[in-house]
């Protein structure tokens, strides 16, 4: 085995040859398809009379269009019901994986793969959507591919590529109460910026990292793309692998031993060289909010919302937009924002730990007045795991909407949306112009612990107020 990165190590892995563009063709280990990004790439295959090459390695489920209420059929949503319906067809067609809705392992693409053991190691894995650096979290190479590459991946199992520069960025130390994997990717991301990682893997390292779950290593990784990086990863350890023992697609038996012995080499060496490396201290983190309308513009809760002339000049412009399109004025505490919605649910904190985290702070509180607040489990197994620990009574209790799976108002491609320009206090990954559903709808990202503390005093607060 070569010498390096792990993500050295498994490009050369699955390099099946150098192109004549001078990228690499790699292959392509797991492939994962849902409804948005697959109809065109099946059409392309159907007209060009091709077939796919390994059905084997793709597998199937439904998630960006699901409505989290009403979940009958056809869906009220004609346009819905019709990327549905390609897929169940296309799947049929090429005797593909399909995880349907009440298959008990639907759910969104990056929270099932891992949940079922499909996401291993030293795997490449893509799929047509920019959350599947997520995986990276098991120490595979994962990114998230166009349309017409998941054309080429259900062709030919590879992908020309470049190959990526890679970056470790270490954060040692014990996070403080109420900081959580989430606040430690915002607060990457806001020093790093949206487009610092543009041409690099993101390796996370250090203590930080080696004490997270597999879950909040997960939530990590699935914003690498929202730094610029097309994927980012951590090596695989023994947190690893005691969530994937035992999992359904996991090795068994005899092999996996041999799969462990495997994954512990394809961790980076001790004298890898990396392209840069960044290293930030875990006590410096603060529950971090965003206020703007990139995922860099996050703050301390306790921080003001930055003025323009603390800004560096390249963040101006952005600035300027952001305080017109946020109705937020520079200057002023980002606390105390009053807020119309709160969703916990989404790839970035939708799973049981996030649900059980945000579940602590709601017991025994109540939803702010006229506050809509809901959640929505990433998976139907996490749902079930979810209700199976009462987390679900606790939630309806305090005022909460208890939802069916799906990715919901993440991006509001399901009739989950605000209206106006609502605000919300959400645990997704972006805060794009628009991203919720409305025209003039408002996002601040937070964890889930802090969207909590936001539904019961109805304004952005500090977590840590709450804290018993
Ligand atoms: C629909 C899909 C192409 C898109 C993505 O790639 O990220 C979505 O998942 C998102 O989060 O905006």
């Amino acid at each position: 085995m070569s010498k390096g990165t792990l993500f050295d190590k498994v490009w050369d892995l699955h390099t099946v040859g150098t192109l004549a563009s001078g990228q690499t063709q790699l292959f392509i280990g797991l492939h994962l398809i849902h409804e948005v990004t697959s109809p065109q790439a099946f059409a392309m295959i159907r007209e060009r009379g091709l077939k796919v090459l390994f059905p084997e390695r793709t597998v199937a489920t439904v998630d960006h269009i699901v409505p989290t209420e009403n979940q009958a059929r056809p869906f009220a949503d004609t346009l819905a019901e019709e990327m549905m319906q390609a897929l169940e067809k296309s799947c049929q067609e090429h005797q593909i994986t399909f995880y349907n809705v009440g298959s008990g392992r639907q759910g969104i693409v990056h929270a099932i793969a891992p949940e079922l053991g499909l996401t291993q190691p030293g795997m490449t894995i893509a799929c047509g959507d920019s959350h599947t650096s997520t995986h990276g979290a098991f120490g595979a190479i994962a990114f998230g591919i166009g349309t017409s590459q998941v054309r080429d991946v259900l062709a030919s199992q590879t992908l020309a590529l470049s190959k990526l520069k890679v970056r470790r960025i270490e954060v040692d130390g014990t996070l403080r109460p109420g900081v959580y994997a989430k606040d430690v990717i915002l607060h990457i991301i806001r020093k790093l910026g949206v487009k610092g990682g543009v041409g690099y893997a993101y390796e996370y390292a250090g203590s930080t990292f080696e004490q997270m779950s597999m879950e909040e290593r997960m939530t990590v990784c699935n914003m690498s793309i929202e730094g610029g990086a097309r994927c980012g990863y951590i090596n695989p350890d023994r947190v690893t692998y005691d969530y994937l023992k035992d999992r359904e697609f996991a090795p068994q038996g005899d092999d996996w031993e041999k799969a462990v012995t495997w994954w512990d080499n394809i961790r980076s060496d001790a004298d890898a060289e990396y392209d840069d490396v960044v290293v930030f201290d875990a006590a410096e983190i603060p529950p971090t909010v965003t206020w703007g309308i990139t995922p860099g513009q996050g703050i301390g809760v306790d921080e003001s919302i930055p003025t323009p002339d603390s800004l560096p000049d390249s963040e101006r412009a952005i600035a300027e937009e952001a305080y017109r399109y946020m109705k937020l004025q520079p200057g002023d505490p980002i606390k105390g924002t009053k807020v119309d919605v709160c969703f916990i649910g989404s790839c970035t904190n939708g799973r049981l730990s996030d649900l059980r985290e945000a579940a602590k702070f709601a017991k025994g509180r109540q939803v702010y007045q006229g506050i809509k607040a809901f959640i929505v489990p990433a998976s139907e197994q996490i749902k079930k795991e979810a209700e199976a620990e009462g987390l679900d009574k606790i939630f309806v209790e305090a005022g909460f909407e208890w939802r069916n799976p799906g990715c919901s108002m993440c991006l509001a491609m399901n009739p989950d949306k605000l209206q106006g320009d609502q605000i919300s206090a959400s645990s997704s990954n972006r805060n794009f112009k628009g991203r919720q559903g409305s025209s003039e709808g408002r996002t601040l990202l937070m964890s889930p612990a802090m969207v909590v503390a936001a539904a019961v005093n109805g304004k952005v607060s500090d977590v840590r107020e709450l804290l018993p």
